[in-house]
Formats: C-alpha cells, structure tokens, sequence
C-alpha cells in the first residue's frame, strides 16, 4: 500500500514518511507531537488520500465516494430534465405573452391624468374625467363631451406602482428579446418625468423596469449581460448623457453621436457610452447621473421643464437562448420633451427654439406611427433623429407602450385634446377600427391567455424551486460547485471585470475610454463615415487611437465669427433685436442676463446657432466684447503704416490704444487672420447698422476715433478741410455704409474730435493743453493747434471738456481730450458761417452748462495730424469755398477754433470759464 501510495504521489510518499519517522522517535510523543500530526492530517488536500497506515478509512471512502457520486449524476439528470421544462416553460411563456401583447396591440396607449397641483385652480368645471379604468370624458362645453378609449387610464390619484404594472409585461418580452420602446408623452407640466424618473419617495418607471430587469433575470435560468446609455435629443442633436458636458471654453468636446443603421435596420449610435451593468444599483447610479445632465429650464409652465427628449437604452444580451426572439434586444425609456402651445407659453429666444425643436420631432413621431398605421411602405424615420434613433423599437416586431399625460386643468382643454387625439392616433396602429363583439373576443382571449400566463408562471416557480434544491444538494455531494445564483454572480462578476468598470463617478477619460469599447466593436458597415469622423475630429484615427490621442480641443472661438449684428442700445445687449448673435453670444460670453441662457447644462450644438461671434478671452459682457472687436480692428490697422489713396499714413503708436479702450486689454498679438475676420464682421455691421440705430449707438457708447490726416493745418483751408472730411465721415457713418476716408479707422458708435496742444515748460517737460468738445449730432467744427503741436484735434459743439492724457512719443506727440456730452442740443445758429459774438457766447454758457458729469455718455474722436514738415502754401480763397456746405463747415469750424482757444487759455489761466468775458480776438493774439 505504501509503494503504491508513493507512486501516486511523491509528496504523499515523503509525508507518510515523516510520519513514520515521528512515529519511530517514541520520546517524542508529547502532545505538542500529535497535534502536528493532526494539523498535517487536516491540512491535506480533500483529494488527497488518507496517509498510510489507514487502509480501513480509505476504503470507506471510497465507498462514499463512489455512492455521492451516483447521487450526484442522479441529481445531474434531475436537474437536466428540469432545466429543459424551465426552457419549455420559458418558451411557452413567451409565446404566450407575445400573443398577449398582440391582442393588446404592440403599441399600446395609458393615459394618465395628473392631479390638481396645490392652490392650482382647475376652472368651473373638471374638465377631465377618468370613467373607467379604459375611458376618459372630456367636457369640452357645458353640453358637449367627448370620451377617449385607452389600454388603461390612470385617475389623478393612481400611485406610481399602478402604472408600473402596465409596463411590466413589456419588461418582460424584453427579456425574451423583444425591443421595446415606452414613451411619456404629453403636454408640458403633465407630470411625464414624474411618471418616468419619479421621485425617491415615489420611484418612476424607469428604476423600477430596470429593479424588474434584473430580478427577473436572475429568476431566470440563463444569464444576461445589461448595458446602460443614456443621452437626449437636444435641438435636433444627440447629447452623450453619461458624459459630463464641457463648462469651460477649452474643455474637450464630447465625441459626436451619430446614427448608424445596418442592412437588416438596427440602429447603432456611434460613440455612444455603453456601459455594463451588473446589479441594479449600478444602473441606478447611472441614471441619476446621466439625469443631472439634462438640459432643463424653467418656462412659465413648468418650473423645471425638459428642454429636450431624454432617451435611456438598456441592451440585454442573452447568448445561447434559442427562445429568445434575438440574442442582442434593447428596451428605450423616453421622457419626451413636453409638446407645448409657444402662443402660451409665451416663449422666446432660446425657449422658443427648444418648443419648436420639441414640437417638430413629435410630429415627426405622429407621422411615423401614422404610416405604420396605415401600413405604408415608406415610413419617415428620417424626419427627426427621435424617430431615426428609435426606428428598430417601434415597427411591428417591437413592443411600444405609450404613456400619454393630460392636465385636469381647464385651461390646458385645448391641449388635452391634441394629446388625447395624439394618442388616439397612435392607439389605431394595431387596434384599428373593430366592433364590439370582436373587442368582447379579443377581451376574453386575453383573459384566457393571462390564465395561461399565471400558470405557467406558477410552474415555473415549482421547477425553479426545485432546481434551486438539487442544485444545493449537488454542492453538498460535491463540495465545489457553486449554487445557480452564486454561478450567475460569478459569471457576471467575470464578464463585468472583464470589461472596463464603470466609473460610477464619471471622470471625463474613463468615460471616453468607456465609450470607445462599443465603437470597436461595430461592425464595419456601422463605422463612421469619412464625413463623420471629420466632423467628429476622428479623421485618420482608429477607435483605439481615439481612446488615446486627446480628444479634439475646442476650437478657439474667434474662429466662429461668422456674423456680427451690431448692438444697439449698449445698456441693454440681450435685448436688441440687432445685437451680437443672441445664442451664440450668450453661449460664448457665459452671459445669463436672460432667460435665453438659462437651459441647465444644455450645449449649444444646434444648426440654428452656427452664426456665432466668439472672440477671444470674452469673459465679459457683450459690450465690452463688442468694444473689443472694434478696437481689434482698429488695432490691425492702426498699427501697420500703409497706403491709402496714394498717401501714406503712417503708424499710429500702439501704447495710446490702452486708453482708447476703457478697461479692456491691449490686444497687440492679433493674427492677420483674425483680424481678417473681424474687417469681415465690420462689413456687415455696416450693411446691419441703419441711421436710427446709429443714433442709438451714439448714446450709449463710448469710443475714441483716430482720424489720420497727412498734412499739418495751418490754416483756415486745412481745418475747414478737416472740418469737412469729419463731416464726411459722420456722415458716412450716419447713412451707411461707413467707408474709410482718411481717417484710419472708424468707429460707427462714436464721433467726437478734439484739440490738443503741446507745450513745453522751462525744464524741457512737455506738457498739454487740452480741451474737450462733443460731438453732437451735428457737425464737428473747429479745431486750434499750436505753433508747436504735432497733433491738433479736433472739436466739437455742446460739450463739456476734460483731460484724458497726452505724451511725446518719438516724433509725436499724443494728447486725448474728452468730451462729455450734455443734455442741451448745440445751438443749430452755430453752423451759420457768420455766426456772431452772441452765438459764441451762447456757445460758451452752453459749454460750461455741459461740464456736468454723467449727464451724457462721453465720447470722443481724434484727429491726428501728421506733423509736416514742409508748410503748406496758404490757400486760395477761391477754394476754401467749393460748396455751401464746405462753407457752413469752415464758419462752425472757425467758431469753434476760437472757443477751444479761449477754453485753452482760460484753463491755463486757471479762471473759471463762467467768468470769461475777454473779446475772442484778445485770446488770438495771445495764442498768436
Ligand atoms: N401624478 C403626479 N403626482 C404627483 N405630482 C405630479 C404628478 N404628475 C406631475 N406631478 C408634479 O407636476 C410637476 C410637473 O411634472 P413634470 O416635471 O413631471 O412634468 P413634465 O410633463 O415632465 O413637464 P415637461 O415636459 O415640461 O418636462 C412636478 O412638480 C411633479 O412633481
């Protein structure tokens, strides 16, 4: 016996041995020595055999053995036998709920009413009333009613259980691989996400089908695999809601979903997040996950109104079921986005393009049901990406149930009756006009087969039973096999980590690692197309580059500039009808001034929102941003010396731009192609910008115009020149289109001019003169300059006067005034040519009236002259005058030159302006 144990096993051999061994060394028998002989006999592996010396115990087991295992190939074939009727059961089942279903019809319509809402009034009289548990009554008038017949109707105060128990049979064909679609439709504040999504106190449809998906398959006698996506039809695009949306401008786009369809029409949605879900918690936490992501807004008729159709996919996989009706199946949870009359709702801007996006794709799902009724041969799936999405779950093959909601409110009558028409339409599909006697056969073949289908359930229950109990007394016999259900959680632990884990926390990389595993494994014919992947930013990439090249940044939003409305009244951006792109601004700006931008966590991806100006770092208000465009643009030019019209304009320095624009950035880096860009957007500003509105800018906003002239004044001809060419520009800018003339560049929101003189002190120092003048409405007139000045400005009338700054830099010398407006027009007696000492005076009383801050929006436009170094011939007079007009121009011109000059020198002279009363010509000749 000891040879042939030996030569079963050299380790056994080596054991008895040392056995032996301890056995011969009789001094050592203590109690110490035969608890190690214990300890080695009961750590020997259940295989291993007895050690020697034990003939008698080996025999005997043996013996137990070999009867455990006729036991064990006794419950073997016990078990064989019952799995096989537990399969014959599940087939009988099927068939018997599949003909179930097709007697109730394969869509099949519920109706439920909400109830009265607290302090909610629901007019003279219900309106709505559930007859019975098939029929609703609708008083239209006093004396008219109209009654609806559904598959089940849902009083205001049935409980969220009642109505699951309509869905479950459809859970339950699901788990015999059928698709299945279950809609919530219904007018908006119907109560479909309450019916869908539910509360936690009162859970909805969706958490407990997928608490019932699960039970049911561990009930089962095969093993399923789940997998959970969900996403939303926003807009007319599919949002990925297991992916966190970007927030920042730089976050990376989410892979773009598109729709795939394969020869024998299964739908597959390209980069969409599937992920593998082993227990019901699991599927939980996702779905409170992707429901955090919708896109929501309050409306006037729901505080917390679906923007959007929120659509939740669960694919059951289920291999070596031949009773199954396919082996990959998938059941859709829709909240569609609530159908809603705008008149209403009263909604705009944003909400309003969501309500017509809502509307358009229900239609589209009317007209699709439509023809299934009548059984066309084309069914418009394409007409929305709802119907494109669901095309596979609502055909014939498919189980649909919908859940149609209505308000008892009065009020909401007309609604009601479009969504109980709605659902009368889609409730035809499978019912179609029938008569009472076959409606009364139908019903009793129906009760018939739910006998059925309880008593095959009930034998069901009795083989699970009992293979529950062999399968336990095999584990006992045995000693490893695991029980059924401890064999099912294994299996999907293995499958489960097998695969990548789902990160119930969703961090942005895991996710997109998540989402690239299905895209592998499409088929070929499902894989983007060339355009898709250039749209997606996948171009050249496998799935699995994709999953680890970064994705696809942002483009940076100057890029988007593709039109430009100019605002109109700067105080109020959001509500221009001619302001920056309303969507794309509000989107780009993170502006929510209005109700526009108030759609939670929604993204802007929707064809309707491409025209879009982004500019960059626009953090800001629209204002701002719109300010910084134009200096953008000024910029490019201003800082480039060039020609124009044969002269050249040299370069303006660029440090002065820091005050040109109040509180924004220097932008100096700008690149040819924005600024290309943005000259583009001028254009159309200028087409878009109309007199009226030109005037409204004016007030609102606050620019500083460089006007670029190539020769010195010296003379009366040269300001009455610059006083013409001003006029021109504002009068290009007041009638549109606004053209450079001269000037560098303009700004269409402002005209103003100003004067500047330097001056240098005793110590070398430069210092400035300045004197500030508004631009009116009219014409900006006069303009002084110094014998030594290299810069004149230009002023106007009806101003009030201040320092902005002035500086030397190279050869030129800078110097801003500023002029802030006041509320008294300009005397129009000023633009008279021979305007007397009285009208300066009443000038002057009204300049100094205007020295009122705040009272007007400041603006100011400069005017620089190049300094030249050879003066120019004085003119002939014969010139000065080449149109009335030049020559109202020249005496406004005049007038105002000598009103800066005595402003000038009044300053200087630190008196107060109010008390002047020195003849012009004193201060000339003091200038002079
Ligand atoms: N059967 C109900 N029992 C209790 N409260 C309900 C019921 N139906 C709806 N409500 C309540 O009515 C309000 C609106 O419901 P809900 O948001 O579900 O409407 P909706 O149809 O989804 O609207 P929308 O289409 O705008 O998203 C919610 O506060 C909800 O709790």
């Amino acid at each position: 016996m000891r040879k042939v144990m030996a030569s079963r096993d050299p380790s056994h051999h080596s054991l008895s041995e040392t056995i032996h061994s301890l056995l011969g060394l009789k001094s050592h028998l203590t109690s110490t020595w035969v608890q190690s002989v214990c300890d080695i006999i009961t750590n020997l592996p259940p295989h291993c055999p007895q050690p020697q010396g034990q003939p008698t115990d080996l025999t005997t087991t043996n013996l137990e053995t070999d009867t455990s295992s006729d036991a064990a190939s006794k419950i073997r074939d016990e078990l064989a036998i019952l799995t096989a009727h537990m399969n014959e059961f599940n087939k009988r089942r099927r068939q018997v709920l599949n003909e179930f279903l097709n007697l109730k019809g394969n869509i099949r319509v519920l109706c439920r009413i909400r109830p009265i809402a607290i302090g909610e009034n629901f007019g003279r009289f219900r309106p709505v009333v559930a007859l019975d548990s098939s029929n609703v009554l609708l008083r239209l008038t006093d004396s008219k009613n109209k009654s609806y017949s559904f598959d089940n109707v849902f009083r205001p105060g049935s409980s969220q259980d009642e109505v699951f128990s309509e869905v479950e049979p459809v859970i339950k064909s699901a788990l015999d691989g059928y698709n299945a679609c279950i809609f919530a439709y219904g007018q908006t504040g119907t109560g479909k996400t309450f019916t869908m999504e539910g509360t936690p106190e009162f859970p909805g449809v969706v958490p407990r089908a997928i608490e019932a998906l699960f039970r049911q398959a561990v009930d089962s006698n095969h093993v399923f695999l789940f997998s959970f996506s969900m996403l939303e039809i926003y807009m007319g695009n599919l949002r990925d809601l297991l992916i966190p949306q970007p927030t920042k401008a730089m976050d990376p786009l989410p892979p773009c979903l598109s729709i795939q369809s394969d020869p024998n029409g299964g739908i597959e949605i390209e980069n969409l997040v599937a992920i593998q879900v082993s227990d019901f918690n699991q599927a939980l936490k996702l779905y409170k996950l992707g429901c955090r992501f919708r896109s929501t807004a309050s409306t006037n008729c729901n505080s917390t109104s679906s923007r959007s159709h929120c659509l939740i996919r669960i694919s059951i996989t289920c291999s070596g079921a031949p009773e199954r009706r396919r082996e990959t199946n998938k059941v859709w949870f829709v909240d569609l986005g609530g159908s809603e009359r705008l008149l209403k709702t009263k909604a705009w801007g944003r909400r309003l393009e969501e309500g017509k996006a809502i509307n358009l794709s229900l239609s589209s799902l009317g007209d699709v049901i439509s023809a299934l009724q009548n059984r066309k041969s084309h069914v418009p799936y394409r007409n929305s990406k709802l119907t494109q999405v669901l095309k596979d779950s609502l055909g014939q093959d498919s189980k649909t149930l919908m859940l149609v909601h209505i308000s008892p409110n009065e009020e909401d009558l007309c609604e009601t009756v479009c969504s109980l028409n709605f659902a009368t339409r889609v409730r035809s599909v499978h019912l179609g006009k029938t008569d009472s006697t076959v409606e009364r056969e139908k019903e009793v073949a129906m009760i018939d087969l739910q006998q059925k289908i309880k008593l095959i359930e009930a034998e069901r229950q009795e083989a699970r039973t009992s293979i529950k109990k062999l399968t336990e007394e095999l584990d006992k016999l045995t000693g490893t096999s695991p029980s059924f259900s401890e064999q099912l959680d294994a299996y999907h632990l293995y499958k489960y980590n097998e695969r990548p884990q789902p990160n119930l926390e969703i961090s942005r990389n895991k996710t997109r690692n998540i989402a690239a595993a299905p895209l592998s494994q499409i088929p070929r014919f499902m894989r983007p197309t060339v355009c898709s992947r250039r749209k997606s930013g996948l171009e050249h990439l496998t799935s699995e580059e994709t999953v680890r090249v970064p994705a696809k940044r942002r483009r940076p939003m100057d890029h988007h500039a593709n039109s430009v409305n100019f605002p109109l009244k700067g105080t109020s951006e959001s509500n221009s009808e001619c302001s920056i792109s309303r969507n794309s601004c509000l989107v780009a700006l993170k502006v929510k001034s209005s109700a526009d931008c108030e759609t939670e966590y929604s993204q802007d991806l929707s064809e309707s929102d491409t025209k879009e100006v982004v500019l960059p770092g626009q953090e800001a208000s629209p204002k701002p941003y719109v300010d910084k465009w134009l200096l953008l643009n000024n910029n490019a030019n201003v800082t480039r010396s060039h020609f124009h019209r044969n002269k050249w304009i040299p370069a303006i320095p660029t440090p002065e731009k820091k005050h040109i624009c109040n509180g924004q950035k220097e932008t100096d880096n700008l690149q040819d192609k924005k600024v290309h860009n943005y000259k583009f957007a001028t254009k159309q500003i200028i087409n878009h910008n109309k007199l009226e509105k030109h005037a409204c800018v004016e007030g609102s906003q606050r620019s500083v115009q460089e006007v670029v002239i190539n020769k010195t004044p010296t003379n009366l001809k040269d300001y009455d020149s610059i006083s013409s060419r001003c006029n021109y520009i504002k009068d290009k800018l007041d009638g549109m289109p606004m053209e450079k003339h001269i000037c560098n560049t303009i700004y269409p929101s402002d005209i103003w001019c100003s004067s500047s003189h330097l001056n240098q002190d005793d110590n070398g120092i430069h210092t400035s003169s300045t004197t500030q003048a508004l631009l009116g409405e009219t014409e900006c007139s006069d303009s002084s300059l110094s014998g030594d000045s290299n810069w004149c400005q230009i002023s106007t009338a009806n101003s009030a006067y201040s320092v902005l700054d002035s500086r030397k830099e190279s050869s030129i010398s800078v110097l801003r005034i500023e002029l802030k407006s006041c509320c008294q027009q300009l005397c129009t007696a000023i633009c008279e040519e021979d305007c007397g000492k009285e009208d300066s005076d009443t000038l002057f009383k009204r300049s100094a009236e205007g020295i009122r801050p705040g009272l007007g929006k400041m603006r100011c436009q400069r005017a620089l002259f190049m300094e030249n170094a050879t003066p120019k011939e004085p003119t002939k007079p014969q010139q000065l005058i080449k149109s009335q007009e030049d020559d109202m121009n020249s005496g406004i011109c005049h007038h105002l030159k000598q009103k800066i000059q005595i402003l000038w020198i009044s300053t200087l002279l630190g008196l107060g302006l109010r008390n002047l009363g020195l003849e012009q010509e004193f201060f000339l000749g003091l200038m002079l």
